[in-house]
């Protein structure tokens, strides 16, 4: 959190509002929005799919017509492609090519090819400017008597999936915009 907040307001100055044209050199804001998908894609198992024809795949026989449904959630914490999957680290994706546009499938909360989410840039570019606001003029904390080792980080179940129990944080207005 500190090392966010550190870039976004190195980076907007004092400005009262962060708006889309600050977002591009705030790489670890980034990292953090893409570490967080990594872990808790909200769409854990994308949109099913059917093949369309007999196909043999890593040994396996899938016939025409199968349902085929793709494990973004269990993809995204293989160890094969993360070194400690578990471990939430945006530090991982600085000085890294791995974006989730579809081209690189060890990340992909937003589906990858055809069927792919039309909505990811406008999803993106929203959540950068509300995280990047909200950590600009904010300051946040646990409640009294919690600590972080008691944060329930369980997800519910369905198709789209968020937090079980919802997170209770203090948000305590940053100093210098006490007054907005
Ligand atoms: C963080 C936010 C979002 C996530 C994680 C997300 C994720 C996804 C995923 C995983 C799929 C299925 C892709 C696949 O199976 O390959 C999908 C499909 C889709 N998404 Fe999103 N989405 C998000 C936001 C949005 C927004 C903001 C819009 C619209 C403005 C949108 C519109 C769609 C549509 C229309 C499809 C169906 C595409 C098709 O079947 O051809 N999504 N999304």
């Amino acid at each position: 959190m500190e090392k966010l907040q550190n870039e976004v307001r190195g980076l907007a100055q004092g400005k009262a509002e962060i708006t889309e044209d600050d977002l591009g050199n705030m790489q670890y804001l980034k990292a953090v929005i893409k570490e967080t998908l990594r872990l808790h894609p909200p769409v854990p198992l994308l949109v099913p799919r059917e093949t369309t024809e007999d196909i043999k795949l890593l040994g396996y026989h899938i016939a025409a017509k199968t349902q085929v449904l793709i494990n973004a959630w269990a993809i995204g914490r293989d160890p094969l492609s993360w070194d400690d999957p578990e471990e939430y680290r945006p530090e991982r994706f600085l000085n890294s090519d791995i974006d989730f546009k579809g081209l690189n499938f060890e990340l992909i909360p937003f589906g990858a090819g055809r069927r792919g989410c039309p909505g990811s840039v406008f999803a993106i570019v929203v959540n950068e400017l509300a995280l990047a606001n909200l950590v600009n003029k904010f300051n946040f904390a646990l409640p009294q008597g919690i600590k972080p080792e008691d944060l329930d980080m369980t997800e519910g179940s369905g198709l789209t999936v968020r937090r079980k129990s919802p997170l209770l944080a203090v948000a305590t207005p940053c100093s210098s915009y006490a007054d907005h």
